[in-house]
Formats: C-alpha cells, sequence, structure tokens
C-alpha cells in the first residue's frame, strides 16, 4: 500500500489532559478515509496533528512521506484543509476572500473555478458576514480547493448543508477522489460514511475503538433475523438454535428474535427447516448491522468500561485553551 498518511502511537496533550492516546492510522493514495466518534472523541485533535497544526506529544506523524509540523513549508502546499470553524474576515466578499486566499497558495486555481466547484459562483459580491452557515461551509470548501490538494483534509464538512448541498458536496468529493486525491474526513453522519469511505475508523476516548471498510466494522456485530411462527409451531420446534449458528434469541408474542454471526448460514437453515416443515415464516425479516448500531455499540460498550470521554486514565478534559486557526 503506497501510504499517504500514516501516523504510528500519536498521542496530544491538553494541560495534561490526553485527548489523543496513541492513534495509528495508514491511508493509502486515492483513499477516503473516514474519522468517525462521539463528541469530544479526539478526531479534531488528531486531524489538528495531521495538518502540521500542533507537535505530537508522542508518537511520528507522516503526510506525504514528511513531518507535516516539522516540514511545513514542504508539506503545506501539497494538502488542503478544511477547519472545523473557518475564521475568515467577515467584511470581506466571497470573491475577495478567495482572492486574498489565491495570493498566499502557489499554483492556486483561478478564484471563479473555485467558486464553481462549490455552487457559491452567484455569491462572489456578497459579504461573508451574510452567508448562511452553509454557505460558510462552501467558501471554506473552496479554500481548501484552491490549490489543487493531493491530500485533502475535511473537518465536518456538510455540517449546517441542507440535503441537497450535501449531496452536491459528497458528488465533488467523489469527483476529487477520482482524480486521485487523498481525502481524510471527520462527519459526524454515519450516511456520508457510507456513501463515501472506502474505510474508517471510529474514535473514542482518544482511541480507535475499531476500523475497517463499513463491511469489516459491521461484520463484528451481530445481524438480526425476525420472524411470526405460525400458531401450530413453537420455538422448540425449530433445530437446536446453537446448531443454526444463533448466538441469542428472544420472542415476544408469536414474534422470534435471533441474533447471529453468520447471517447467511443461519437464514440458509432456517428457510431450508421452513420449507421441508411447510411452515409459513411470516414478517420474516433478515438483515446485517447497520453502521449506526456499530457506532452505538461501541459508544454504549466503552462507557460500561469507565473510558468514555473525558474520563479513563488522563483524568478530566480541562477547560479548552485558544482558538483553533
Ligand atoms: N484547545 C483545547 N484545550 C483543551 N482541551 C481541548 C482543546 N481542544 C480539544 N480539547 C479537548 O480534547 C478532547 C477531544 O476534543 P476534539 O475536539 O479533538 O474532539 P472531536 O472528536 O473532534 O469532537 P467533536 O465531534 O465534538 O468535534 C475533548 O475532551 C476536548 O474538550
Amino acid at each position: 500500500m503506497d501510504a499517504v498518511i500514516e501516523t504510528a502511537g500519536l498521542r496530544r496533550r491538553y494541560q495534561g489532559f490526553e485527548a489523543v492516546r496513541g492513534v495509528d492510522l495508514t491511508v493509502a493514495q486515492g483513499e477516503l478515509f473516514a474519522l468517525l466518534g462521539t463528541n469530544g472523541a479526539g478526531k479534531t485533535s488528531t486531524l489538528e496533528l495531521l495538518e502540521g497544526q500542533a507537535v505530537p506529544a508522542a508518537g511520528t506523524v507522516r503526510v506525504l512521506g514528511r513531518d507535516p509540523y516539522r516540514e511545513r513549508a514542504d508539506v503545506r502546499p501539497r494538502i488542503g484543509v478544511m477547519l472545523q470553524e473557518g475564521g475568515f474576515p467577515t467584511e470581506l466578499t466571497v470573491m475577495e476572500t478567495v482572492r486574498m486566499w489565491a495570493g498566499c497558495t502557489s499554483g492556486a486555481r483561478p478564484a471563479a473555478e473555485a467558486l464553481e466547484l462549490t455552487g457559491l459562483s452567484g455569491r462572489g459580491s456578497v459579504r461573508v458576514k451574510q452567508l448562511s452557515g452553509g454557505e460558510r461551509r462552501r467558501l471554506d470548501l473552496s479554500l481548501a480547493l484552491l490549490g489543487r490538494p493531493e491530500v485533502l483534509f475535511l473537518d465536518e464538512p456538510t455540517t449546517g448543508l441542507d440535503a441537497q448541498s450535501r449531496h452536491d458536496t459528497w458528488d465533488l468529493v467523489r469527483e476529487l477522489k477520482e482524480q486521485g486525491t487523498t481525502v481524510l474526513l471527520t462527519t459526524h453522519y454515519l450516511e456520508e460514511v457510507e456513501v463515501l469511505a472506502d474505510r474508517l475508523a471510529i474514535m473514542h476516548g482518544g482511541m480507535i475503538a475499531t476500523s475497517g471498510t463499513v463491511a469489516d466494522v459491521v461484520a463484528e456485530r451481530p445481524s438480526r433475523i425476525s420472524f411470526e411462527l405460525p400458531l401450530d409451531r413453537f420455538l422448540g420446534d425449530l433445530p437446536p438454535l446453537a446448531a443454526l449458528g444463533v448466538t441469542a434469541h428472544q420472542q415476544s408474542g408469536r414474534t422470534v428474535h435471533l441474533e447471529t454471526g453468520d447471517l447467511q448460514q443461519t437464514a440458509t437453515a432456517l428457510l431450508l427447516w421452513a420449507r421441508d416443515e411447510g411452515v409459513e415464516l411470516r414478517g420474516l425479516d433478515a438483515r446485517s448491522a447497520t453502521l449506526e448500531e456499530a457506532f452505538m455499540e461501541i459508544a454504549k460498550g466503552l462507557e460500561n468500561t469507565g473510558m468514555e470521554n473525558g474520563k479513563g486514565l488522563a483524568g478530566a478534559a480541562p477547560e479548552r485553551e485558544g482558538t483553533r486557526r
């Protein structure tokens, strides 16, 4: 794998509070990697280390083969960064903002092209303070794309966007990916991950709880089957549940709920039994776990072990220091 982003044992501390606790990540060239997590999980803190905005307390980070903090002059022109809060002067117009930014960007696209990419062409003469929240996010994205970056860091790029703008942003990100851009994004929208990401990691309490493709992450959780038994049949009439691969079961009224680690095996065995016995399984529903279920289980499971955000080994989170930009 041709790694464009690589971290090992990455840690970050704020006044003794450890927000990032040993993160190992590898993102290949042209890959779209999504960092998910509960609020305060450490996504932005990690992203800022990758962008070279801060020095890790421990561990290593490489972007395009270099240290993004110490070799900033080499790395910065090759990456695009969309922060969670833009923080540009609000008195300038949209076009003035893009031109100002373009002046500091080597090999910048024409300003009009950067605005067109994010659907802001008609808003060039509007002052930034008059933009809606969603339009500001799109302006942020235009600025991140100005230098035709090889690596794009997007911190919650679609927060505050309406459904149409969100889908437009997804299309744009896909297009950039097709052109070979490597993308690392943080998001709270699980659908965004399902639609866009090649791979993802779910962070919690400063650590990566799980990572892989959506299918990998979901495969770690049980699949579910439910159906209604006819009046003349009982749960005990089924073949032994363990032999069907069932790991947990529950019955409410005539409805049976099964959990399994191997949906195909259990569903096949169940259907063969029903066919051989001439049983109709009314309301039959069989489905893999969803990313949302995986996410919820991780957040809940780790809380139960006392490792929820702000607790655990390194003590409570202090007051935030300073601003982001
Ligand atoms: N500048 C700072 N000073 C002190 N603590 C901070 C600072 N920035 C972040 N933290 C703390 O570090 C932890 C991780 O925060 P971070 O913003 O990285 O999480 P996140 O996963 O991006 O959260 P969200 O989804 O809410 O944006 C939190 O407990 C947060 O309060």
